[in-house]
């Protein structure tokens, strides 16, 4: 089978800003058609990448779009890469339409395209006013727009959900899957992990400059812990009991049993069941992706030595 190239590649990524070192040979790939999030703490590094696959900043390293590599002096494939790299720069004096029209490249399809988007992000009753008179959210879904026309093959995004409102990050999360289904790959910066985990295939964890994790997201799931929280009319019998049947079991808000794959809240309720105790109360307690990301920074050897 022939082998199709990585939509990106970023191999020994380094930057420094002066002399002091922030990224720190930085490796990935995104599959081509995948939605990849990239993810960590304040500073840890993300716009860093993102500016530099972009070649918005100086870095060493190698990147390629496709096949092909991009450099500082070198970058003919990034027209087919569309981003948004923290806020968009608008022209104040321009509407909307006079920015999508601007920033569009193919006059044969520009009318119907610019049409689309206007709609699938909900941007008619202000996409005729000029730049300046637009709030925050305004202006993200103008620069979402601009980093969608061209129809890209990548689209980088970073923080892409600032400012947006429900409904606009609705339109959204269903224009990026579309767009994903139909074999665009996109690169997402976000904190907010819940959209990310409704988003995403896979991801890439930065932290000090550093990838210190690169999974699928049902992978990373499908790692996280499992625990139930249960309250009894005995609760002390209860964890003698547990205990006893090799649960883990810590109190907390009642009693917080964590469970391996050859457990299940089923095992726990019959042998509590067995020995007369009563459930009072009992929930699912799983980890999110913003517990197993955290868990992930965590660990000694994902701090930059
Ligand atoms: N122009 C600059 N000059 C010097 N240092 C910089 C510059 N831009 C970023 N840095 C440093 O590089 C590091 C990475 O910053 P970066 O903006 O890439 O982080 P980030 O992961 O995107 O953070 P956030 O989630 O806050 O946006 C930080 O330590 C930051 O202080």
């Amino acid at each position: 089978m022939e082998n199709t190239p990585a939509a990106l590649t970023v191999q020994h990524l380094n930057k420094f800003y002066g002399h002091h070192q922030t990224l720190f040979d930085v490796n990935f790939q995104c599959q081509p058609g995948h939605i990849i999030g990239l993810v960590g703490a304040n500073g840890a590094g993300k716009t860093t990448i993102m500016r530099s696959i972009l070649s918005l900043a100086r870095h060493q390293g190698q990147i390629s779009i496709g096949p092909d590599p991009v450099a500082f002096n070198h970058h003919a494939a990034l027209n087919r890469v569309g981003a948004l790299i923290e806020s968009p720069g608008l022209y104040p004096y321009l509407t909307g339409r006079e920015h999508l029209k601007l920033f569009v490249k193919d006059d044969a399809q520009a009318t119907t395209s610019i049409a689309t988007l206007i709609n699938q992000l909900h941007m008619e009753n202000f996409i005729d006013e000029r730049a300046q008179k637009y709030s925050l959210g305004m202006k993200q879904k103008l620069g979402i727009a601009i980093a969608f026309l061209n129809q890209p093959q990548l689209i980088i995004l970073d923080e892409p959900l600032n400012g947006l409102d429900p409904q606009a990050t609705h339109d959204l999360r269903a224009l990026i899957l579309k767009q994903s289904a139909a074999g665009t790959t996109f690169l997402i910066s976000s904190h907010i992990l819940g959209e990310l985990q409704r988003l995403a295939d896979d991801l890439i964890v930065i932290d000090h400059g550093s990838v210190v994790k690169e999974t699928t997201m049902a992978e990373l799931l499908a790692q996280s812990q499992h625990r139930v929280q249960l309250t009894t009319n005995d609760d002390d019998l209860a964890v003698t009991i547990l205990q006893a049947a090799n649960y883990h079991v810590s109190m907390g808000d009642g009693l917080l049993v964590d469970i391996t794959d050859q457990q299940s809240v089923e095992k726990i309720m019959q042998l509590l069941g067995d020995q007369q105790l009563l459930i009072q109360d009992i929930r699912h307690l799983d980890d999110d992706l913003e517990a197993s990301i955290l868990k992930i920074i965590a660990q000694p050897e994902a701090q930059h030595a």
